[in-house]
């Protein structure tokens, strides 16, 4: 059977032990790990940068999928892509230059994502659908790790996934925020090919009955 990928979000991680976590998220079997760069404009909150990214790069051989909630994310592009990033992702919403950041992270090697906030119409990302190796759909305001799913963002997939089966079906659709077992094969079956999890995959479980939990409620539904 088809499987999501499921990409952790380190951002409710112990960050004093955070090369220890990932080592255990890498050998309870996930797929990507996904990195939340904030810089206090974009989102309110802050983060860490590239120094940070290059760090895990040198502790983990699963592709890092860094998300960046950045107001002109072009100026960085190319320090993420030095520090180790496979996957980049920059906001539709922070930049009049998507097409071009789309074309720049390409040109350095790098697998090209654009996302959208639940207040987003989808148009700000369809009409680049053939440029993207991923869109990613947030599925919670971004800022914050623990935030509940806004359900009108299974409609929002849905579409989506429609879509971009016509216009690049290569183009991973990826969901972010208030990602638990018990809804997450409802957004895997709406047509969510990456699964974002950051609180119900670091908590105080361990992280491997984490997992197990997340891929028994995707198994638990009927396929896709
Ligand atoms: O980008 C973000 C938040 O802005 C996410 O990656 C969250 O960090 C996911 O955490 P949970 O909602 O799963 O706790
Ligand atoms: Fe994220």
């Amino acid at each position: 059977m088809l499987e999501p990928r499921i990409a952790p979000s380190i951002l409710t991680a112990d960050f004093a032990r955070l090369g220890e976590q990932i080592r255990e998220a890498e050998e309870a079997g996930v797929d990507w790990i996904h990195l939340d760069v904030m810089d206090g404009r974009f989102v309110p909150n802050l983060t860490f940068g590239p120094l940070v990214v290059e760090a895990i790069r040198g502790v983990t051989r699963l592709p890092l999928d860094v998300h960046l909630m950045i107001a002109e994310p072009e100026r960085y592009l190319e320090d993420f892509a030095r520090a180790g990033a496979d996957l980049i992702t920059f906001h539709a919403e922070a930049t009049p230059h998507a097409h071009r950041g789309l074309q720049r992270i390409k040109e350095l090697g790098k697998r090209a994502g654009l996302a959208v906030n639940p207040g987003t119409p989808l148009e700000a990302l369809t009409h680049l659908l053939p440029e993207l190796d991923l869109a990613l759909v947030m599925s919670v305001n971004p800022g914050f790790g623990g935030q509940r799913y806004i359900p009108a963002t299974t409609d929002r997939i849905k579409r989506l996934a429609n879509l971009k089966a016509h216009l690049n079906p290569e183009c991973l659709l990826e969901v972010d925020g208030g990602i638990k077992p018990e809804n997450a094969a409802e957004i895997y079956r709406a047509g969510a090919d990456v699964l974002v999890v950051g609180s119900a995959l670091f908590n105080r479980q361990p992280l491997a009955h984490n997992l197990e939990r997340l891929k028994g409620g995707i198994h638990a539904a009927s396929s896709r």
